[in-house]
Formats: structure tokens, sequence, C-alpha cells
């Protein structure tokens, strides 16, 4: 359709119609924000060819946005997710596409039942606190095995900490949903597909001949089905959380068979794991390359987990086991909190990519500007220029600043509208796992920061931190490194003697933890 001087501003490209696909193809979503700070539109229009791209970089248009959920809407990406990646039967995605426009209300359709399932079984309360629970034993049982390695004698192990976080938050997180008795992910081959799928996305995402242009993805993909389909028809569902016992009520209430049942498996895998996974690498690159910081983290902990604050003598504690709940500990140290939130503020790249369902009028309440977006065009509400937008979050907003989202420094300032701080985005395609994810990185974080030094190592020696560049990806929100970083692992000298025992224990809910 023409350009109507209602839309938004044109930004038209450097070079004739191809330009801004070339910029995006090259810098990624960091084409945005190149734009925007040129430009200064809160709002612009990007002509591609066969159509145009609105761009959002406001907080307060962001937040109009969010308010016109069902008709700037994340609903057709579910359904084309449901098509190109889980290649559904064309029953289920037929269903999938029912009643885009949500007028049918919260239980009106399998898309938006399923949603609700998503949201109700990990609000804060007894299910996510089960999942917690599950979580953490398979998590510190990890650690445990990794600080054991390297002979025992605390030299400690060499590894990829990328890699290595992949390793254990894989099964750490599919645990808690998919329980820990019969999750698939215990079979490497079923982790290694998954995340072949991962890699080969765009390119299974065109549906064109995938076997031959994409034969490991494809190949994953039929592996994580099979592995999936056998895990549900062995008893699964009876081991499995809430999550997936609500998910597959609303399944069935659908008339959604066995086969895409384990289809939309891959679903919920992918957004369980592509973001949370490398956000704990770079939850970990951030705290042990600061030794301010680290050390700072560490006796606020000690401080709450030891009697007196400081870790039992040697000889005293062969015994009795330290016991440490996450739970009350991320309460009473607000750092953790504002520390994991500002590395998510950083490394956040989401898109909240939206397709316009009907020509609209987005307001802008703090210029009073109005902006008409029209029906069967893009729009996206990238999460970096306003990440780094020195309006909202004051000069230093380039900084890393673990202390930014302290209660006390948030009371003090100006305030951050909500809609700034976009890593799990917003509107009703709110992210339903933001909880399990700030809860379970948070847990990781205590348990690595308390039990083990990680430096980075290689050749034999110690060498410098270094924050490694990202790899361009067109789904995740948090991408990872173009290249692992090779680190040591071993045990903190002087602990070597405590026992530790890591719980999930939330008395106002009543869920208590072996
Ligand atoms: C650090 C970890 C995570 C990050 C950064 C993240 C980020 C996001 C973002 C940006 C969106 C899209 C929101 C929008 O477009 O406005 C999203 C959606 C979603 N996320 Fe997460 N997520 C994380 C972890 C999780 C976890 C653990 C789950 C659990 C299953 C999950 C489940 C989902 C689902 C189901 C959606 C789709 C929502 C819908 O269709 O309405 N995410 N997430």
């Amino acid at each position: 359709a023409p350009y109507d001087p209602q839309e938004p501003p044109l930004v038209k490209p450097k070079i004739p119609f191809i330009g801004h696909i070339i910029g995006l193809l090259r810098h990624g979503t960091r084409y945005y924000s190149m734009i925007a700070t040129t430009t200064h539109h809160p709002i612009f229009t990007l002509p591609v060819p066969r159509g145009k791209m609105y761009i959002v970089t406001s907080p307060s248009l962001i937040a109009a946005c969010d308010r016109r959920g069902k008709v700037v809407s994340f609903a057709p990406y579910v359904v084309e997710f449901g098509k190109r990646i889980l290649a559904g039967s064309a029953h289920s995605v037929g269903l999938l596409s029912e009643d885009l426009l949500e007028e049918k209300g919260p239980h009106g359709s399998l898309r938006t039942e399923t949603m609700a399932a998503m949201h109700r079984s990990q609000v804060p309360g007894p299910y996510l606190d089960e999942m917690m629970r599950v979580t953490l034993v398979s998590s510190v049982g990890f650690v445990d095995e990794t600080l054991l390695g390297g002979g025992g004698a605390g030299e400690g192990v060499e590894v990829g900490l990328f890699a290595w976080v992949k390793r254990f938050m894989t099964v750490a997180g599919t645990d808690a949903v998919y329980g820990a008795e019969r999750n698939p992910f215990h079979d490497p081959e079923v982790a290694d597909s998954f995340w072949a799928v991962d890699k080969d996305f765009a390119l299974l995402g065109m549906m064109f001949l995938p076997d031959l242009l994409a034969p490991k993805g494809s190949r994953g993909r039929k592996r994580f089905f099979q592995a999936f389909r056998e895990y549900y028809a062995s008893g699964g569902l009876e081991t499995a959380s809430y999550l997936i016992k609500a998910r597959h009520e609303a399944n069935k209430k659908y008339g959604i068979s066995d086969d895409d049942i384990a289809r939309f498996d891959l679903g919920v895998c992918t957004a369980l794991l592509v973001n949370t996974v490398p956000a704990m690498g770079w939850m970990l690159c951030h705290a042990f390359s600061n030794a301010t910081l680290l050390a700072t983290l560490r006796s606020q902990i000690e401080a709450v987990v030891f009697p007196n604050g400081v870790p039992p003598p040697f000889g005293t504690t062969t015994n009795t086991a330290t016991k440490i709940n996450i739970h009350t500990l991320t309460t009473s140290i607000p750092l953790l909190e504002s520390f994991v939130r500002e590395v998510l503020r950083v490394q956040s790249n989401s898109a909240s990519a939206r397709f316009v369902l009907r020509d609209t009028l987005l307001r802008d309440d703090t210029t009073g500007a109005s902006y008409l977006v029209k029906k069967d065009c893009f729009l996206g509400m990238p999460s970096a220029p306003v990440h780094g937008d020195q309006t909202v979050w004051g000069p230093d907003a380039g900084v890393f600043d673990p202390e930014r989202f302290l209660p006390e420094r948030v009371e003090g300032k100006k305030k951050v509208p909500a809609s700034a701080w976009r890593t799990f985005g917003g509107g009703n395609a709110l992210c339903p796992g933001r909880h399990l994810a700030l809860r379970e990185i948070m847990s990781v974080l205590v348990v690595l920061v308390l039990r083990c030094e990680i430096e980075p190592y290689e050749l034999g020696k110690r060498g410098p931190w270094r924050i490694p560049a990202k790899r361009h990806h067109i789904s995740t929100s948090i991408l990872t490194p173009k290249e692992d970083i090779k680190v040591r692992i071993r045990p903190r000298e002087g602990l070597e003697h405590v026992r530790w025992e890591f719980v999930w224990e939330d008395e106002a809910t009543g869920v208590v933890s072996s």
C-alpha cells in the first residue's frame, strides 16, 4: 500500500529499495538502534520490498502497542511457528489460527487456552515452587559432579563456559517441566537434537527441502518428536509438572493428536531454553569478571547463610550441612535480582515482533501525536534501542551498573516506565516464563558464586576476562556468544569442607523441598 502521511515518518534506505534489507542482514537487530539514534523518531516506517515495517522505540508508544495487543498482535507468529518449526498437522495449525483477534476471550481457542495454562502454571505459588525444587536438585547435582571432577583434588575442570552451562541448564530446565523421572533430555542425543533444531531454525522455517538444506536440524526434529511421543506413551505425564498437565488437558479438549502434542513440546522447550540458557552464561561472565562485585555478592550471601556471617572453620561441620533456602536469600538480598535484571537489560535483543491485524491509530501519551499503522504490516518493538536510551535510563544508560534496580535507587530517581524494560516483552505476549527464568537464574547464580571459582583459562594458564561478541539469531532474545570462553571451574579455597544443602522453600505457599 502507498505511504500515507498519517503513518510513522518514512526512513528511506540509502541504497534504493533493498537498502534496509541489506542493513538488517549485516547488522541484525542492531540496525534498528542505529536508525533510532540518527533519526530520533519515536516510531518510524522502513520501506522494504513487498511491504513496510514499523519500528517503535519510545516507551510511551510501546505501551500504546501493548494496550492494543489484540490488533497489534503476536498471535500470527504463534501460528507460523506451529506451521514452520513444529511442522504441526493441518488440523492443529488450523486450530491455532482460530480467533486471531481474540474476540472469544481467554478460553475461546486452543491458542488462548494453551497460553492461559502457561501463565496459570507459572505465577508465583505452589506450582512454580515445585518446579524450582526440581530444577535446584538437578542443577546442584550437576555442580557437585563438576566440582568432584579433575581428580577430586580441587584442581577443577577446564570447560567452555557457555557449553558447560548449556549442558546442565538444558537438563535442569526440562526436569522442572517434564519431571526428573522420565525427562527425555536425560538422553544426550535428545538434548543434542533439540539444539540442532535451534541452530537450523531459520533454514527449517523456510519449509523448503529441510532434509537437504538443514539435515542436522531436520533429523534432530524427528528424533525430538519420537522421544516425546515415547514420553507420553510410557506414562511421562504422571511425573510431569502442572504446566505440562494443564497444557495436555487443553490439547485434549481441542482433540489434538498425540503426535501433534509431541510436536508442540518442541515449542515448549524452545521457549523454555533458548533464552534462559545463554542468559545464565552471561550472568556468570558479568559476575565472575568483576572482582569487586563478586566479593560483594559473596559477602552479602555469606552474611545470611553462615552463623556470624563467616564460614564455619575446618573440622566443625563434618556432620551438619549448611542449609541455604534460596527463596529467603533472594528476598533478603535485593542486589541479586538487581544484578540479574541489569545483565538482562544489557544483553537483551528481543524483537517483540507484531503483525497489524487491522488499521489502527496509535497515540503517544507523552507528545499527543498519533500514528496510523496499517493492516498486514510488521511492527517491531526491539528492546536494544529502549534499553540504551539515555532519556529513559539517564546519562549512564550505556554503563553496566548491577545496582541500577535496587529498590532504594529506583525510588530516588526519575521513574523508569515499566514499558522500558523489554527483556520479557510485554502486553498480552508478555513472557509467561519470566518468574521461572528469574528464579532459576538467581538460584544457579547463588550456588556457583558460593561454591565455585571460575577463571578464564587457556593453554594451561589464567587469562583475562573478555565479554565475547554475540552471534546473530532470528528468534532468540538473548544471543549466544560468537565464541565460547575457556574457563577453569574449581571449588572455592577454604570452603572445601562445608557441606551444602540448597533448598527452595516458601513458607507462605507451604512447599517444602528435600
Ligand atoms: C531469560 C529467559 C527468558 C527470556 C529473556 C524470555 C523472553 C521472552 C520474550 C521477549 C517473549 C516475547 C514477548 C513479546 O513479544 O512481547 C517471550 C515469550 C514467551 N516465553 Fe519467554 N523468555 C525467557 C524464558 C522463558 C521460560 C523459562 C519460559 C517457560 C516455558 C518461557 C515461555 C514463553 C512463552 C510460552 C512465550 C510466548 C508467549 C505468547 O505467545 O503469548 N520463556 N519470552
